[in-house]
């Protein structure tokens, strides 16, 4: 019996238009996935492969998702065997647990990829560079370095496109308003600890003796300058006001120094030595400069203390890092308690990558109210002067009061040898 020979040509054609359906609706999804999930899929064929690739330095190239003005990149440069970026969602200021998304792409911009027909991946022209280039785009270089079996049965040893994909421009997100934390005492905002909570605080009214109110803003037009109602370091209960909602200033106005997101270029870098990941200076930074505040998602204390043992459970399993803040801020009047849990684990900012240090660091922190905002921010300013490449650090608090309390590695001379701890 003859059996009929395929005509190679047709089966090239089926293999490449089926290869090019494959890897256009992979870009729909892949974004959304997890490294490990990307790590599983690039093994399969090689044009998937290539698409990780270049999610995977999109992602490298910006923890930020473009939500802050400059683009966030990870370092880790150990050559050891952790992933080259850390996965979480982003938000670039607090938001309530119950409005936070499952999904959020990440490395696929606008316009990235260029499908050939034959199922290969390209963006435009690309430069031979492969990394993350200076002005932030991230290029593939030539080739790629697939090891295992490709598309048409041969081991891949490289060859390919070049590809590079920029950088979108950036957006700010309006995501919402919250913030993480530490507690306080008369006034004074401590740290300590990372898990969410929420403790509303209650709304003010206009009394006799005092002229300033939440939720009645100012009515400077433009700038507000020093007469402006708004205008205080300290607010009426030890916290900072800003202009906000309720203000007829607009955002160019010198006092909202810490509603425009991340203020400062900083780099995300695996420190390696029990610590993990770390936030870096990528500028000078001046003391008392504004950095950044506390993003995450504002949790009640019930659901925090929920959360902490979740994580705590996970912790003794092996290396895992939570971010749960909780803030606790005795007002003067010594009446009240405002009590912020706020847990950029899941979904964060890059506030989240702040390691403590038992010398207090280069960071100070400050509760910081918009006017007409419910709840404060927590923001971070420069306690110092910051070199560029220098590792910022603040003191999650005094207190190690947990039985758990884990290794503390911030190398300072003042080390107590346990990261501080107390139960939410
Ligand atoms: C807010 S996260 C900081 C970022 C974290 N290093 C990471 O890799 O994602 C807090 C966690 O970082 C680790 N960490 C922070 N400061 C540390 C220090 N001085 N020594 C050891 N681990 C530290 C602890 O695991 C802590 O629970």
């Amino acid at each position: 019996m003859k059996i009929p020979r395929k005509s190679s040509s047709s089966n090239g054609d089926s293999n490449s238009s089926s290869s090019s359906f494959l890897v256009q609706h992979a870009t729909l999804i892949l974004p959304y996935l997890t490294h490990t999930q990307l790590a599983n899929i690039s093994l399969t064929c090689k044009s998937l492969y290539k698409l990780t690739q270049i999610i995977t330095l999109r992602r490298i190239s910006d923890a930020s998702r473009t939500f802050e003005n400059y683009p966030i990149p990870f370092f880790n440069t150990n050559n050891n065997n952790n992933p080259p970026y850390s996965y979480f969602l982003y938000t670039p200021s607090l938001i309530l647990s119950h409005n936070t998304p499952n999904y959020q792409p990440w490395g696929a911009g606008e316009g990235a990829f260029v499908i050939s027909d034959d199922g290969s991946v390209r963006f435009g022209v690309g430069c031979d560079f492969e990394g993350v280039c200076e002005n932030g785009s991230v290029s593939f270089g030539v080739g790629c370095n697939f090891q295992g079996v490709c598309d048409d049965g041969s081991v891949g040893d490289g060859g390919g496109s070049s590809v590079i994909s920029p950088i979108p421009p950036r957006t700010i997100h309006d995501v919402g308003l919250v913030r993480f934390g530490v507690g306080c005492e008369n006034g004074k905002v401590e740290s300590g600890g990372m898990s969410s909570v929420i403790s509303p605080v209650p709304l003010r009214t206009v009394d006799d003796d005092e002229s300033v109110s939440f939720g009645v803003g100012c009515e400077c037009e433009g700038i507000c300058d020093d007469e402006c109602m708004c205008f205080s370091d300290d607010g009426v209960d030890g916290i900072g006001r800003e202009c906000g909602l309720d203000c007829l200033c607009g955002m160019e106005c010198g006092n909202r120094v810490s509603q425009n997101g991340v203020n400062v270029r900083v780099k995300i870098v695996w420190c390696g030595g029990g610590k993990g990941w770390g936030l870096f200076a990528n500028q000078v930074v001046r003391k008392e400069e504004f950095l950044f505040q506390y993003a995450g998602e504002l949790l009640t204390t019930t659901e925090a203390q929920r959360r902490q043992q979740h994580y705590d459970e996970l912790a003794s399993r092996g290396r895992f890092s939570s971010a749960l803040l909780v803030v606790r801020e005795h007002l003067p009047s010594g009446k009240a308690c405002l009590r912020l849990n706020i847990d950029a684990t899941r979904i964060g900012n890059v506030a989240r990558f702040v390691n403590h240090s038992c010398d207090g660091g280069n960071l100070s922190t400050k509760l910081v109210r918009s006017t007409g905002a419910l709840f404060p921010r927590l923001c971070f300013f420069a306690s110092k002067d910051i070199q560029k490449d220098e590792e910022l650090a603040f003191s999650y608090g005094e207190i190690r009061k947990r039985s758990n309390g884990r290794l503390c590695h911030c190398n300072s001379p003042s080390c107590l040898g346990t990261l501080p701890s107390e139960d939410t």
